[in-house]
């Protein structure tokens, strides 16, 4: 008897906010799982997929690692919104500016007419780096409860913290393979020390 062929979905996944921040080393955490020693502004896009399997099923995440600087984001801003199924917004826990700008990239995501149903994050990173955090957890837990957004505070440097980087991804990607109406929560959050993690769903 023949198996059915059962198309793999994918997920477009775009990581967006201020030159910098970590969005490279993101998604090379997620989809490498490893923490690249030496990174380049990103000139464009760049893709990066993983194949993940949720309650059975085998989904294709294709995380779209977008350039932070204006000069090499221009010509590509069109395709990055371009039937995007969820967004995750970026700022480094160490640099206020990247944190305030984070009402620019919203602005420009809603301007490209994402539509509110699509599910986003909001996912402070550099938390390895302790002493020179500048944006407090409360603040951007506020930030994150009025823009109707989980928030994520991380590291993608830190080796023990990649279940939580693990944790963004899928948890987008539950959201998207079984939609809810609304907000929603995904997978048990848990407050430690201040910060807030999530475990997948
Ligand atoms: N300490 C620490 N450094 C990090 C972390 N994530 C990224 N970095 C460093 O931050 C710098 C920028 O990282 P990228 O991932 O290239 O930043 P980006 O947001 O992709 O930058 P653009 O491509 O210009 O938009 C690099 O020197 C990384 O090594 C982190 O979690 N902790």
């Amino acid at each position: 008897m023949l198996t059915p062929y059962v198309q793999t979905r994918i997920f477009k996944i775009i990581v967006i906010g201020d030159s910098n921040v970590g969005k490279t080393c993101l998604t090379f955490r997620f989809c490498g799982g490893t923490f690249p020693d030496k990174t380049e502004a990103t000139i464009g896009v760049d893709f990066r997929e993983k194949t993940v399997e949720i309650e059975g099923e085998r989904i294709k995440v294709q995380v779209w690692d977008t350039a932070g600087q204006e000069r090499f984001r221009k010509s590509m801003v069109e395709h990055y919104y371009r039937n995007v199924h969820a967004v995750v917004f970026v700022y480094d826990v160490t640099k206020m500016t990247s944190f305030t700008n984070l009402k620019m990239w919203i602005e420009e995501c809603n301007g490209h007419a994402v539509s509110p149903l699509v599910p986003k994050v909001l996912v402070g990173n550099k938390c390895d780096l302790k002493d020179l955090i500048q944006v407090p957890s409360s603040m951007a837990l506020k930030f994150a409860d009025a823009h109707n957004m989980l928030l994520f505070e991380t590291s993608a440097k830190d080796p023990k913290e990649s279940q939580n980087v693990e944790s963004i991804f899928m948890c987008l990607a539950c959201r998207l393979k079984a939609p809810r109406l609304g907000g929603g929560r995904c997978g048990g959050g848990e407050e430690s020390g201040g910060r807030l993690c999530w475990a997948p769903c």
